[in-house]
């Protein structure tokens, strides 16, 4: 039996994997079979490594003494180029950011995340387990049994100080092992069983609550209508047709060809986002149909089965994205989705972009069906309202709720390119939650306060519409502004029409926004849309709270969504993060939360 090198509880330096950095780490055991050290990082972490990757402390101190007087090429920039000269303000300089810093500073913007990733000499001495897998991960699998031996399902961060080597490329490159999700959002397991019974019949409740003569969200759920109620073929075809008929527009070669963020593997989908001449098509569509006698208030009449119809076409598609997957290449996977738990995964979603050839599944769906539909819908209640209660035109309450939801819905298509620098585009796998949000949620949810005024009027006065006119508003430009100070940054870092913005740079290469809308809170896109869901239950007035729901389950919404992307900028940007969340210290609403 060959002889042990280090023994158990020896300090000794061990290669971080992918790279030429060696930390200190202390051996924990070593396995004869497969000839590995057990080893742990002071972070924490344990990793299994070859022998050949662990050095003796003295003997890597000497050498390491004497490499890095004489040649160290990250020595020699970090002393030529003084990290004052970055965009940072902060006197608490990380380590993270002063390395990062050393480099963007000689690089333009736009390049930075090639050179990072390039220059192994210049690494943080704070970086994320995770991170650092996705970044490196062929080189990383080529040549260590990486898996983590304590894992208890947050990334942790590695603090141990690094010592640096030569520059070298590693040689091999292999696929990447699948890493099952240990982090679980939504409750996890048991969450997924809940809130895939709880969103359906929270749908049912609602439509059934709103056309009771009194409706309350504290209201026990009236008796269920008899099953045939809720199937009808008739509903089901009007709700195929509307969704072909978008994905014909959608695959129309009309209008820009837009690149998605980079992926793992560094390539850039395209999308075809011609959402603003969908919406315009569709109601040109609809006027004619109107014109030719079509009677729109069918979906008033028949909403419940519309839902139902369309909430077995987004379960048959989720088991589709569920299925397939199972067969997808590691490269497309989101990093959640994966926890081995067939309901978890199937809720939650696994494939990042799952594509028909260049169809892309998600991004159809969230921008195009049930977006569109949300219009149409609230169309459809205006007349009805105005067929119901006998009025020449709709109230002063129902065109507010309709035109800020259209306002709402043709900006985003107007913009639909910022969709694609958002957590569900970028994050998100597709899966049953996101296809059902999309589908059922948005248009049979969302249209709530139009369906409550069909048989709920609520008078307003001219004095009152131009006060929920102005609050509108104002959510509106801070909702806009924001979302498109952040695309352009994120689309284009070196724009010289963004460089008054300050920035703190980011062991990843990206840059993180700490002044314009994004210095004031961080989340300034989440306030403006919280004002304008206010301006869109204000016309409905304070007789119930049913017309408020949206308004409630937004703030529960965004609030969960701040935590989660909290949660995954910390992971990614580790040190830099806490840097931001120190800088700016409120969430959503300044001096507040
Ligand atoms: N009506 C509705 O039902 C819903 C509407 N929305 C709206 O959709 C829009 C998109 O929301 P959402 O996707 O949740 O989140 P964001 O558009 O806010 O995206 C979050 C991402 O932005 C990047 N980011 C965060 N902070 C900074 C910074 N300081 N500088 C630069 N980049 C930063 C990070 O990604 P990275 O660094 O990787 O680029 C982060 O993961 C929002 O306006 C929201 O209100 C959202 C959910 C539901
Ligand atoms: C309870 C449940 C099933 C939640 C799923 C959440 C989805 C309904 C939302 C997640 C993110 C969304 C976005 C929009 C609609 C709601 C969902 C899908 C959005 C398309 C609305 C229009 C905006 O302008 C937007 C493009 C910014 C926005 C993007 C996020």
């Amino acid at each position: 039996m060959p002889a042990v090198k280090y023994q158990k509880g020896e300090k000794v330096m061990g290669r971080w994997p992918g790279s030429n950095l060696y930390y200190e780490v202390k051996v924990l055991s070593f396995d004869s079979m497969s000839q590995l050290y057990t080893v742990i990082y002071k972070d924490g972490t344990e990793l299994e490594l070859k022998e050949q990757d662990i050095k003796s402390a003295a003997g890597f101190q000497a050498r390491s003494r004497s490499r890095s007087r004489s040649r160290s090429p990250g020595r020699r920039r970090s002393r030529s180029r003084s990290p004052a000269r970055t965009t940072r303000r902060s006197s608490s300089r990380t380590a993270a950011a002063v390395a990062a810093a050393a480099i963007t500073d000689s690089v333009p913007s736009s390049r930075r995340e090639t050179r990072l990733k390039d220059t192994l000499e210049v690494r943080p001495n704070r970086i994320s387990l995770q991170t650092y897998l996705e970044a490196e991960p062929e080189k990383n699998q080529a040549r260590y049994n990486l898996r983590r031996r304590k894992d208890d399902g947050a990334a942790k961060e590695v603090t141990a100080k690094p010592e640096q080597l030569e520059v070298e490329e590693a040689k091999k490159a292999v696929a990447p092992i699948a890493t099952l999700t240990t982090q679980l959002d939504f409750g996890g397991k048991l969450g997924a069983y809940f809130w895939l019974l709880f969103l359906p019949a929270w749908v049912l409740f609602l439509i059934i609550q709103v056309n009771l003569e009194d409706p309350s969200l504290a209201n026990f759920p009236p008796p269920l209508p008899p099953l045939e109620a809720f199937l009808d073929a008739q509903a089901l075809a009007f709700v195929i047709l509307w969704i072909a008929f978008q994905a014909m527009l959608y695959i129309l070669p009309v209008g820009k060809l837009s690149e998605g963020m980079p992926l793992m593997s560094g390539e850039r989908l395209k999308y075809r986002t011609n959402g603003f001449f969908a919406i315009v098509v569709s109601a040109v569509v609809v006027a004619v149909a109107l014109h030719q006698g079509l009677d729109l208030t069918y979906i008033h009449s028949h909403f419940l089965q519309l839902a139902v119809a369309t909430f077995l076409i987004a379960t048959l598609l989720s088991v589709y994205l569920y299925v397939r997957s199972r067969y997808a290449p590691q490269e497309q996977l989101a990093l959640g989705g994966n926890s081995g738990n067939v309901v978890y995964d199937f809720f939650k979603g696994h494939e990042l972009n799952p594509r028909i050839k260049d169809f892309d599944l998600k991004f159809f769906c969230e921008m195009r069906p049930g977006l569109i539909g949300w219009c149409l819908i609230n169309f459809a209640m205006a007349l009805a309202e105005m067929k119901q209660q006998n009025l020449e035109a709709p109230s002063n309450s129902m065109i507010l709720v309709n035109l800020f939801q259209l306002l709402y819905v043709v900006d985003g298509l107007w913009n639909e390119e910022a969709i694609l620098t958002t957590m569900d585009l970028m994050h998100d796998g597709f899966g049953f939650m996101l296809a059902f949000g999309d589908l059922v949620w948005v248009p049979f949810t969302y249209t709530m306060q139009a369906y409550y005024l069909v048989r709920h009027p609520n008078p307003l006065s001219f004095p009152i519409v131009t006060i929920i006119n102005k609050q509108g508003f104002v959510g509106f430009y801070i909702f806009r502004k924001s979302n498109s100070e952040k695309n352009a940054f994120r689309r284009n870092p070196s724009d010289p029409k963004l460089s008054y913005l300050k920035t703190i740079p980011t062991a990843t290469g990206k840059s993180l926004l700490v002044s314009g809308w994004w210095g004031v809170i961080r989340h300034p896109n989440y306030l403006g849309d919280l004002l304008m869901a206010l301006a869109w239950s204000l016309p409905c007035g304070f007789s119930h709270l049913l017309p408020w729901y949206y308004m409630i389950y937004f703030i529960i919404l965004l609030v969960h969504r701040d935590s989660r992307d909290m949660s995954e900028c910390r992971r990614k940007y580790g040190s830099a993060w806490d840097e931001y969340c120190r800088t700016v210290r409120y969430r959503i609403i300044p001096c507040v939360y």
